[in-house]
C-alpha cells in the first residue's frame, strides 16, 4: 500500500472520537503525563442519552434521541453549544465536549467542555415543533446542567430564539429565573452585545494573525468559506468589510463562487434562518470544488470531515482557519503541515464563540452589561494571546498547530485534576 493509499485507509476506520483521542494521547505524552491521565481524560466523565416525545402539529408523537455529554469539570462547570442536526452520534457529542475543554483551556476561561446533540432536522419541523423539542430535551436533562454546573448554548441549526425557549423551560423547572443556565440568549433576556458575532470575530482576529505570520495582506486576498451560517456568514461579511475578495461561498446544498468577488451583503439578506441561500442561484459549484478553489485563505464554517485525504493534497490555500468544529482529518491536517499551509485548528480558531459565551455569564451573575466595544476589546485581547501561545508552541516544538493546540489546551485541566487528586 503506497504511503498515500495507507493515509487513506487509517482515515476511512477511524472517528471523530478516535481521531481526538490520537492527539490527546501525544500531546499528554508531549507535557509528560502517563496513561492513567489519558485514560482520565480520553472520554467524558459523563455522558446522558434522552429520549424526548414530541407531539408533532399533525397529532402524531414522535421520539427523539438527544445528548449531552460533560467532559470533565475539574478547573469549573462544563460549557458548550447544542447541535440540532439528522446526523447528530454520541460519539461525536464526546468529541465535541472534549474539543470544548481544549478551546476553554487555550482562552483561559473557568470551565471544562460540554456539548449536546439531538438527532433531528429542524429544516423540516414547524416553529412549534422545534419549541417543543426545546423545551423537552431541557425537562430530560435538567438535573445535570445549571449555571454552576454546564451551561448550554447555540451551535449547528439552533440560534438564540431557541436558547431562549431553553433558558425559560429551565426557570420554570427551578422555580426561578435563571439567565445564566444557558449563553446566546437574545439581548432583552440576558444576551450579551456582541454573543451573535463572537465566533465569527474571533477567527477573523486568527485570520489576520495567521495573515501576518504568513506575509499576507488582507486587503485583496482571496478568501473561500465553506458555511454561510452564524460563523460562515457573519466571517464572509467581516473578510469583506477588512478588503479581502470573498470569491466563494457555501452552504449544505452547494457553493457560488465568483473570481471577482461575491456581493456579501445581498447574499447574507437573502439567505435564509437556516444558513442556505444557493438554492437561489442555477450557476453554482459543488462544495467539493469550493474547498480545492485558487485562494489565500480558505475557512470551511459547516461541518466535520470536510479535508480529508480525498483533497488536502489539492487545497491551494496558504492559510486553512478551522471555524467549523473538526473540518478537517487528522491525516489530512499531517499533508497539509507537511505541504506548508498554515492550519489554525478548531479549538483555536472558533474560540470567540465560547470566549463571549463567557463573557455573557459573567455579564448575568453579576448582573452588569458590558458594552460591545468592552466585549470585543476583551475578545481581541485573549484571541491574540491564545494564537500567541499556539503558534509559538508548535514553532519551537516544531509540531503543527493542531497538536500545539491540544498541550496548551490540556496543560490546566490536567494539572487540576492531578491537584485534586483524581489522578
Ligand atoms: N455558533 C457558534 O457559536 C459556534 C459554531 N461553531 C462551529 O461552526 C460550524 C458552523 O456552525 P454555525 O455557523 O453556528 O451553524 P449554522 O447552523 O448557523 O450554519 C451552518 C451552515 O453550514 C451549512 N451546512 C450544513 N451542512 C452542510 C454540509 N453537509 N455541507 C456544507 N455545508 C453545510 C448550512 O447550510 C449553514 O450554511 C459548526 O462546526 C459549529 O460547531 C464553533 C464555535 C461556535
Ligand atoms: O458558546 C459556547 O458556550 C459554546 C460554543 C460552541 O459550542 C463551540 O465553541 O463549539
Amino acid at each position: 500500500m503506497s504511503n498515500q493509499a495507507g493515509a487513506k485507509h487509517r482515515e476511512e476506520t477511524l472517528n471523530v472520537l478516535t481521531q481526538t483521542q490520537m492527539v490527546l494521547k501525544e500531546a499528554l505524552n508531549k507535557l509528560g503525563y502517563g496513561e492513567d491521565m489519558f485514560e482520565l481524560l480520553k472520554e467524558p466523565l459523563r455522558v446522558m442519552t434522552v429520549r424526548i416525545p414530541v407531539r408533532m402539529d399533525d397529532g402524531s408523537i414522535r421520539v427523539f434521541t438527544g445528548y449531552r455529554a460533560q467532559h470533565n469539570d475539574a478547573v469549573g462547570p462544563t460549557k458548550g453549544g447544542i447541535r440540532f442536526h439528522p446526523e447528530v452520534t454520541e460519539d461525536e457529542v464526546k468529541a465535541l465536549a472534549i474539543w470544548m475543554s481544549l478551546k476553554c483551556g487555550i482562552a483561559q476561561l473557568p470551565y471544562g467542555g460540554g456539548k449536546g446533540g439531538i438527532v433531528c432536522d429542524p429544516r423540516e419541523m414547524s416553529f412549534r415543533e422545534l419549541e417543543r423539542v426545546s423545551r423537552g430535551y431541557v425537562r430530560a436533562i435538567s438535573q445535570i446542567v445549571g449555571p454552576s454546573k454546564d451551561i448550554p448554548a447555540p451551535d449547528v441549526f439552533t440560534n438564540s430564539q431557541i436558547m431562549a425557549w431553553m433558558m425559560d423551560e429551565y426557570s420554570r423547572i427551578r422555580e426561578f429565573d435563571s439567565p445564566g443556565f444557558i449563553t446566546g440568549k437574545p439581548l432583552v433576556l440576558g444576551g450579551s452585545l456582541g454573543r451573535e458575532a463572537a465566533t465569527a470575530r474571533g477567527v477573523t482576529i486568527a485570520i489576520q494573525e495567521a495573515a501576518k505570520v504568513k506575509g499576507i495582506d488582507l486587503k485583496g486576498a482571496r478568501v473561500a468559506v465553506q458555511g454561510f451560517g452564524n460563523a460562515g456568514g457573519y466571517l464572509a461579511k467581516f473578510m469583506h468589510d477588512a478588503g479581502a475578495l470573498v470569491i466563494g461561498i457555501s452552504d449544505a446544498y452547494g457553493a457560488l463562487y465568483d473570481p471577482n468577488g461575491l456581493d456579501i451583503d445581498y447574499l447574507l439578506d437573502r439567505r435564509d434562518s437556516f444558513g442556505t441561500v444557493t438554492k437561489l442561484f442555477k450557476n453554482t459549484i459543488s462544495n467539493e470544488e469550493l474547498l480545492e478553489l485558487d485562494c489565500d485563505i480558505l475557512v470551511p464554517a459547516a461541518i466535520e470531515n470536510q479535508i480529508t485525504t480525498r483533497n488536502a493534497y489539492n487545497i491551494k490555500a496558504k492559510i486553512v482557519v478551522e471555524a467549523a468544529n473538526g473540518p478537517t482529518t487528522l491525516e489530512a491536517t499531517k499533508v497539509l503541515s507537511e505541504r506548508g499551509i498554515l492550519l489554525v485548528p478548531d479549538v483555536l480558531g472558533n474560540a470567540g464563540g465560547v470566549i463571549v459565551s463567557y463573557f455573557e455569564w459573567v455579564q448575568n451573575n453579576q448582573g452588569l452589561y458590558w458594552s460591545e466595544e468592552e466585549v470585543d476589546r476583551r475578545l481581541k485581547e485573549i484571541m491574540v494571546k491564545a494564537f500567541h501561545t499556539v503558534y509559538d508552541t508548535a514553532r519551537i516544538r516544531k509540531i503543527d498547530m493542531r497538536l500545539a493546540a491540544y498541550m496548551v489546551g490540556v496543560r490546566r485541566m490536567a494539572e487540576a485534576c492531578q491537584l485534586r487528586g483524581w489522578v
